[in-house]
């Protein structure tokens, strides 16, 4: 008979919904509320984008800019969130106030909070690639808002939808913009055409991209403003590794349900590889083994007690990174007690052998895989 309150590989069932992206979602960055808008905003944007220095720089939109097609346009935004094709946020100045929780899927502004400009980022799940627009209001520019918010709406992509790159294109009369896009981490991929409708024809245009590797961390959540430093620490073998690179020891687990599948967990917003899936564990401290550090770090991450003579090892990644060499020995483990809770921000999900290849892993973790699929 199973002992009360031990868990034999179970978890609150739908773990991965609850960050799921979708028509609700609202991103706050320092000065700036971005959310999806609402059709008390019409006037506003209509003001603002109905102005032959903002219209000229964008793509798809005529000029004059018919109040009509604000509405319409305000009216569509919601579906494409849903539907997950494309988040096109309001940028709202909020004077410093905080975010109201009930502002998320729309609501009106109040005094002092101003409308700036308009930010929007377009999915496409098969070919796991985005791409970025704004547009920022005349009477704003030059106060650094697109930068803020692209960095921001960047960031957010990479974390929760799946994607490798983000794309952005911007006409060659318009450097600003590009200047906008190098100083948030977007490198330059070429050139090429695109239709300027307000113009009447096809425009030369910079062709940026932006993967997680090329962009600056920014730690967001206030599991990653305290997490651990995230420059190596020589102290976990007291070796300079390969090339002067310390090695970092980094305990894994494998933790394995009753259906026989692996959990993994997704890097937080605000940590280097967000948005990569990987195996519960963290780095060791001084003094620790692997076995301690990964019972520690699950207790910590997970809010689960593991003993320590349930975990076997399956084996172990070795992989040189910029910065560090990671050496993560990989244990298997079945029992642990308590009930499994992201307490770091990390979005979980149990993954079948067999479908873990379609989940975008660090570098480290990809010889694992195989592994792990063979051995489930
Ligand atoms: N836990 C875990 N870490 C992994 C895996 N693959 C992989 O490259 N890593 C790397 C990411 C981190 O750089 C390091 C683990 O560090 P950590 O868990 O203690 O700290 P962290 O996420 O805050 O990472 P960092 O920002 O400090 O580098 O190992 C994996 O499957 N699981």
């Amino acid at each position: 008979m199973r002992p009360a309150g031990l868990m034999i590989g179970t978890a609150p069932p739908r773990l991965r919904e609850q960050t799921r992206p979708g028509a609700d979602t609202a991103l706050r960055s320092p000065r700036f509320l971005m959310r999806l808008p609402d059709p008390a905003d019409a006037a506003d944007l209509h003001r603002l984008v109905n102005d032959w220095g903002v219209v000229r720089m964008l793509s798809r939109l005529p000029f004059p800019y018919p109040r009509s097609l604000t509405d319409d346009w305000i009216a569509s935004v919601g579906a494409q969130a849903a539907g997950r094709t494309a988040w096109h946020f309001v940028i709202i100045d909020t004077a410093g106030r905080p975010t109201r929780p009930s502002i998320a899927g729309g609501a009106t502004r109040v005094a002092g909070e101003t409308l700036v400009g308009c930010i929007g980022l377009q999915f496409d799940a098969a070919s796991r690639h985005a791409t970025l627009g704004y547009w920022i209001g005349r009477p704003f520019w030059g106060s650094g808002i697109a930068a803020e918010a692209a960095a921001r709406v960047t960031q957010w992509a990479f974390a929760h939808l799946e994607i490798d790159r983000i794309g952005a294109a911007v006409a060659l009369d318009n450097p600003a913009s590009a200047a906008v896009l190098r100083r948030i981490g977007f490198v330059e991929r070429g050139t090429g055409t695109q239709m300027f409708l307000a113009r009447g024809g096809e425009h030369p245009v910079t062709l940026f991209e932006a993967r997680r590797d090329t962009l600056p961390v920014t730690p967001r959540t206030p599991h990653a403003q305290s997490a651990k430093p995230s420059a190596p620490r020589d102290e976990t073998t007291g070796q300079p590794g390969p090339a002067g690179k310390p090695i970092v020891l980094v305990a894994a687990a494998a933790l394995i349900d009753a259906d026989n599948r692996v959990l993994l967990a997704r890097r937080p917003e605000g940590k280097r590889m967000a948005g990569l899936w990987e195996f519960p564990g963290g780095k060791l401290e001084p003094g620790e083994t692997p076995e301690a550090a990964l019972a520690r770090e699950l207790r910590e991450e997970l809010g689960i007690e593991i003993a320590q003579s349930c975990l076997a090892p399956i084996g172990f990644a070795s992989h040189g990174y910029d910065d560090f060499h990671l050496l993560m020995p990989l244990f298997i483990c079945r029992r642990w007690t308590g009930r499994l809770t992201p307490r770091e921000g990390q979005t979980l999900e149990w993954v079948e052998g067999a479908r873990l290849a379609t989940y975008a892993m660090p570098d480290a973790d990809k010889p694992l895989v195989p592994l792990l699929r063979d051995l489930l």
